[in-house]
């Protein structure tokens, strides 16, 4: 199941996708104690945040925070996709959540990818992880996480974590989640704004044949699209619901 949410004003839209996952939150927490939660970089941290960090209904004490990609960079960099949740979420809220950054490996994504699936194998107690949401971005040549178009990682089916050394946006090192992980969640959430994205998202969400990254997202539970009118712009009516 698909649905697509759009939003007048990205303010609007950071008011939905705070209701959305305060909502999913509440729900894993009362389930099984725990909300885990894979983020990504990019315009993400900073739509997601805008309403979140305020809302008080939030247990973030008992989230589990993984990143759906991370840049090989220090955690202080301005490319760290951390970095970026850190500045508009972490250091606002007062109950700190569980965290499981990028290990201190330099360029060395192969290092990198091996020590975070570790992590994953630890907190998921070796099963195939089953994150309770997927938060990712759209870029826009249709890639999410560190999976880019044309790229052989959107192949691989044996490993959780995976290095990346040719990225063809900066920095060119980088860890990703896979498809394996991220079609084995328990829903996605894609959340991209502006009027730049309006081309590709038309053909990510109408033109289903091409197979891009963010078309083979295809996850055990449903797929929701959070979207700024700007970037719906494309869109035909029947594509868009209502939050
Ligand atoms: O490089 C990245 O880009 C994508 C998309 O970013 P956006 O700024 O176009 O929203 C992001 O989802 C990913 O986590 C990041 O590493």
């Amino acid at each position: 199941m698909s649905v697509t949410y759009t939003f007048p004003t990205t303010d609007a839209l950071s008011d939905g996708l705070n209701d959305f996952v305060a909502k999913r939150s509440s729900e894993a927490i009362a389930d099984h104690g725990a909300f885990t939660v894979a983020v990504s970089g990019g315009s993400l941290p900073k739509l997601l945040s805008k309403e979140l960090r305020q809302n008080s209904n939030v247990d973030f004490s008992k989230w589990v925070i993984f990143w759906a990609d991370e840049r090989c960079v220090p955690l202080d960099d301005a490319d760290s996709n951390y970095r970026e949740l850190k500045t508009h979420l972490l250091d606002a809220i007062d109950s700190k959540p569980e965290i499981h950054t990028i290990g201190a490996f330099g360029k060395d994504a192969e290092k990198a990818a091996v020590d975070y699936e570790q992590q994953l194998k630890g907190y998921f107690k070796g099963e195939l992880p089953a994150f309770d949401l997927i938060l990712l971005g759209m870029g826009p040549d249709g890639h999410c996480c560190s999976l880019f178009p044309g790229h052989p990682l959107l192949n691989e089916t044996s490993r959780w974590v995976a290095p990346i050394t040719d990225s063809p946006k900066p920095p060119p090192e980088r860890i990703t989640l896979t498809y394996p992980v991220v079609n084995n969640a328990k829903a996605v959430a894609f959340v991209t704004a502006g009027e730049g994205k309006q081309d590709m998202l038309q053909q990510i969400l109408e033109q289903p044949q091409l197979s891009l990254p963010c078309q083979r997202v295809k996850p055990n539970g449903p797929v929701f699209w959070f979207v700024d009118d700007a970037a719906a712009g494309k869109l035909q009516k029947q594509t868009i619901s209502k939050y």
